[in-house]
Parts: structure tokens; sequence; C-alpha cells
């Protein structure tokens, strides 16, 4: 079979079977692998494939790895039904079901052992029938729908599970729907409690689940709005003024990264909500700030926006080589007060005397490392991988890195802590840990940001204030 198909009926079976054959290839990496940039490698190798053919495969991996732990469940209780049922002419209970595939599957090694497991075609039987029942649509129009006659006892056994879950616990429901882990209930009902998300909004944290955000971008100036509109429109995206900073792409051809408004740096891709973490550092002119965890610098060229050059900006982290990004962008954007230190959250770097004679920074941002639980609509495949262990390891190294980083801070000067979580340990559990240790230090603010009050990522932010 050859690797590029042309989009159209005659060849509709050769696709199905090379996206079996990449499934097969992705799960069988030596861990369940982050499907992006899985994909973007495997494209790179092979430059046969179209457009189009990425568009779709893509999607149909993504709604696979989104998808996958229903798939099990489907796949499990067809074969109690269909198998042990037939032959022990016992009626399954659906609650005891639900319990025993509770307990069935409980780590990112038992999930990806059980893909290996399942025949990949039995495998999207599930994952067309899931994706069909839910809001999103394929990007491509190549026809992932089913034939009247195909798989008629799992529909049957797709309509039953849909049934029976309408009449169960409405969470418990809402989970396998979705497909995240069951481990993670505990977390979500702790989340809808603490954040009192109503239900409309625990029914959007969950629906929201079924797709990716939408992209979103960020100008470096308010006056550059006419100007990346004017271009976004001409090269035929469609786009929505969300503020005077903020617009929303609401459908487009990709290609983004080659307009001239962004090769000139007017304006920059970040989600919503990573951007109204940004606005919590509300640095006026002259002040300085200390961008601790910078990654490639998404909210320093944020900051640096707010100051216009006015102020100073330290920007670190423990990858060098993601400094080099930051020097890159701020270049770029004209941001000339950016200066790039690495540092590895151990004790504090080696800043220049400005900081000494300012007394400290006047606002220190600690976007933490974190399990990324607010991401899931983007990376479908971290959902799978946060374990109690990992979490907790990650709560050792934010608690550090904010302890260390908040020496930094002048009296009077703000700490703001942020993650793309929405899980408790990662967020409020560490803000008041930290409130503990450090009796100098109030909370000003504290919320949760994003999905489901928003079309886009999870996360949270704290803004904590130096006596
Ligand atoms: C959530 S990401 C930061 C994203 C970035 N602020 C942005 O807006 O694009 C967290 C960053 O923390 C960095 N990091 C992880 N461990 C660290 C440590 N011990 N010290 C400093 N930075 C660390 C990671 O390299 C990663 O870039």
């Amino acid at each position: 079979m050859s690797e590029k198909q042309n989009i159209n009926t005659k060849n509709y079976e050769g696709r199905w079977l090379h996206l079996n054959k990449l499934w097969r290839a992705a799960i069988s990496q030596e861990t369940l692998p982050q499907m992006d940039r899985w994909l973007a490698q495997e494209f790179a190798k092979n430059s046969k494939y179209g457009s189009r053919d990425r568009r779709w495969y893509s999607e149909c991996l993504f709604a696979g790895i989104r998808y996958g732990y229903f798939a099990l469940f489907c796949e499990d209780f067809f074969n109690l039904k269909y198998k042990i049922n037939s032959e022990n002419k016992k009626e399954i209970h659906f609650q005891n079901f639900i319990q025993y595939f509770k307990n069935k599957y409980l780590s990112v090694e038992d999930i990806l052992q059980a893909f290996r497991k399942m025949n990949e075609e039995r495998f999207f039987i599930w994952i067309r029938l899931r994706y069909l029942a839910s809001n999103a649509k394929l990007q491509e129009n190549i026809s992932i729908e089913t034939n009247e006659n195909e798989f008629l006892n799992e529909k049957k056994v797709f309509l039953e599970i849909e049934k029976q879950l309408n009449h169960n616990n409405i969470l418990i429901s809402q989970m396998i729907m979705q497909s995240v882990p069951l481990w993670f209930i505990d977390q979500i009902e702790k989340r809808f409690s603490l954040s009192n998300w109503n239900k409309d909004q625990q029914d959007s944290f969950f629906s929201l689940l079924e797709s990716r955000p939408p992209m979103w971008l960020r100008l470096n100036d308010e006056k550059f709005k006419t100007n990346v509109l004017n271009e976004l429109i001409k090269e035929g995206f469609q786009v929505e003024v969300h503020n005077s900073f903020t617009l929303k792409v609401i459908e487009g051809k990709g290609g983004i990264f080659a307009l001239n408004s962004f090769r000139a740096g007017l304006f920059e891709i970040q989600d919503l909500a990573s951007q109204q973490i940004g606005e919590h550092i509300e640095a006026k002119f002259g002040q300085f700030v200390w961008d601790t965890c910078a990654g490639g610098g998404g909210k320093t060229q944020q900051i640096a926006s707010f100051l216009k050059n006015k102020g100073v900006i330290y920007a670190s982290d423990i990858r060098e080589y993601k400094l080099e990004e930051v020097k890159k962008r701020a270049r770029k954007s004209g941001f000339f007060n950016i200066r790039c230190l690495p540092w590895n959250g151990e004790g504090l770097p080696q800043f220049q005397k400005e900081v000494e004679n300012k007394n400290g920074f006047d606002w220190v941002l600690v976007d933490a490392p974190c399990s990324s639980s607010g991401t899931w609509r983007r990376n479908p495949d971290s959902k799978y991988r946060i374990t109690k262990e990992n979490i907790s390891s990650l709560m050792d190294l934010q608690l550090n890195i904010l302890q260390t980083a908040s020496e930094a801070v002048r009296s009077g000067g703000h700490l703001v802590y942020s993650t793309c979580s929405w899980l408790y340990e990662e967020n409020e559990n560490i803000i008041e840990c930290f409130i503990k240790n450090n009796p100098d230090f109030t909370i000003i603010n504290h919320k949760m940001l994003g999905s489901p009050m928003e079309n886009a990522d999870t996360m949270f932010v704290a803004v904590i204030q130096k006596k």
C-alpha cells in the first residue's frame, strides 16, 4: 500500500489500514508517546503524506488517544456480554462492571498494555462510534461514518452503554464518556466543590474535553490590531476580537507562522488562560520582574509588552536552550530589556547589581512545572500519565521553586504562582503550604482560569504579596 492516499472512497479501506498501522506503531513505543510530538516525527520521516492526509491521520489518532480509555470500557463490556455472558447466561450488573473496570486499569502501563492487546480495527470501531456521538467535527471532510450494516453488535453495545450511563451516577458517567480515568474521581469532586462550579460549568468541563481549544492570539500592542486583523482576514482566517489585546481564530487554513505580522513580532500565539495569568502581573513602567520558569518565554513576552522597554525582566529556566528562544522572540518584537539567566531552582541566580539596588524584584512569577492536567484538550495522552507518585514529586518541586523564588521578592512586592493544572494538590495546596511556612507573605487572590469558564485550557493563578 502506498503511503500517500488520495482522498476518495476508492482507497478508503487503504486509509483505514494505514491508520491501524500508525496506531500500532504509536502504542509499540516503550512508553505511551506524546501524540503531537510522535506524529510530527512520523510525518517528518515520510514526506509522501499530503497535508490533508496529515490532518486526517492526526485527527483520528488524537481521537484514539482522547477516547482510548472509553474504547477499553466498550471492548471489555462487549466481551463480557457476548462471550462470558453467552456461556454463563448471567446478567451483567453494570455497577459491578464499572467497579471491575475501575480496578482493572490503575496506571498508564495498564492502559498501554490493554491498547497493545486490542486489535486495532476493533479499537477504531469504538473510537469512531464515540467520535460520531461527540460535538467535535472532523477538520477534513473524509468520512468516519460507519455503514448501516456494519458493526451491528458493537452499535447495540454502544447504545446500551450510553443508556446505562444515563441512569448512573452522573460524575462517573461523564468521566467514562469523556474517557477520563476513574482514578481521578476524588480530584474532580474536590475541584468542583472548591471552585464552586455550577452544574453547567461541570458539564462544560467535560464536554470541552471533546475538542481542542481554538487558537488564541495576543497582540504585542493594541495599536497592531488593525494590521494583524487585515492580514489574517486577507489570508482566509476567520477571527473574532475578544478584547483589545486578544483575538480568537475561529477558522483558518494554518500557515500562521508565515504571516508578515507574525514574523514582525506584532502578535503571539498564546492560550487565553495563559494570557489571563500574565495579566495578573501588573508591572508598572520602571519595575523589575523575574519570570523564573520562563520556558520559551510566552509570559516573558507578554510582560515585556506591558512594560514597553521601561523596566527590566529577567527570564530563567532550567533548560538553557529554551532561553535562546526567549532571546530570539525578544529581538523579533523589539524588547531590549529581557535578561536571560539559566536557573535550576536551587538557590538564587547571580542577578546584576541593579536588582540588589532595588532590594529585589517588584514581581516574581513562578509558572511552575506541573502535571499539565489543564491541557488535556490539547494533549489527551497526558491524562493517562498522571499518577499519585508523580504528582507528589511535582509538589515537592513546586514548593521548592516557590520557596527559593520568594527570596527575590522585595518588601511590598508580589509573588505570582501559576500552573496549567486543575489539581488541588498542585494549586491551592501549594500556596497554603507556602503561606504556612512564610507568614511574611499574604494571599491576595487565587482562581482557576480558562475552561470551563472559557473555551481554553484550564489554569490556576495565585497572587501573593510580601509584607
Ligand atoms: C509551565 S512551563 C513554563 C511555560 C512558560 N512560562 C510560558 O509561558 O511559555 C514550566 C517551565 O519550568 C521549567 N522548569 C522545570 N524544572 C525547573 C527547575 N527546577 N528550575 C527552573 N525551571 C524549571 C521547565 O523547563 C518549563 O519550561
